[in-house]
């Protein structure tokens, strides 16, 4: 048994922390809107995932890895923080210790990268310049200066 699956109280403690998490993304204004026209089988998709992921288990990816799955969300940084916090937040209330709850934000850092959109963005960029070299700005800069 994972160590927070028993300061949670096993089982009926894991799904009274989902309950209390998905009941405060859906009353918090800056994240609602992700999750308001999802449908219940993929909410409880993403319930799986998400505490999965926390609570290092099992990569419960659906065939799709994490950046498939979230691919035109447009999810920003502070959407992935306030998730990751009010998750971090939900624990804490619940009385998992503070360290435990560390490592559950350590982990869902680690798939920031896949998750929010910006990552998406700074590729196209990178792909879309066909100048060639890149070029450091303060190349650049001596350039223009005449060096
Ligand atoms: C940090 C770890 C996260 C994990 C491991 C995760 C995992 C997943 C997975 C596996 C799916 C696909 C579910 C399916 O099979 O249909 C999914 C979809 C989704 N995720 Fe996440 N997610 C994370 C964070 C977030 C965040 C931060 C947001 C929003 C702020 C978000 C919003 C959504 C939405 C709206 C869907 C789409 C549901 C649909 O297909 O309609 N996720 N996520």
């Amino acid at each position: 048994m994972h160590p927070i699956y028993d300061e949670l109280g096993g089982s009926d403690g894991v799904r009274t922390a989902v309950t209390v998490l998905y009941n405060r993304i859906a009353a918090d204004p800056e994240l609602a809107p992700w999750f308001a026209d999802v449908d219940v089988e993929r909410l409880k998709a993403h319930q799986r995932a998400f505490l999965s992921a926390a609570f290092g288990g099992p990569q419960v990816f659906s065939g799709r890895t994490a950046g498939e799955a979230h691919e035109g969300l447009e999810i920003t940084d502070a959407a992935f923080d306030r998730v990751v916090g009010t998750l971090m937040t939900t624990l804490a209330d619940l009385g998992v210790a503070n360290e435990a709850v560390v490592v559950v934000g350590a982990r869902l850092e680690d798939l920031r990268a896949d998750i929010v959109s910006a990552g998406l963005v700074s590729a196209d960029l990178v792909s879309a310049d066909t100048s060639g070299e890149p070029r450091h700005p303060l190349v650049e800069a001596a350039e223009l200066a005449g060096d």
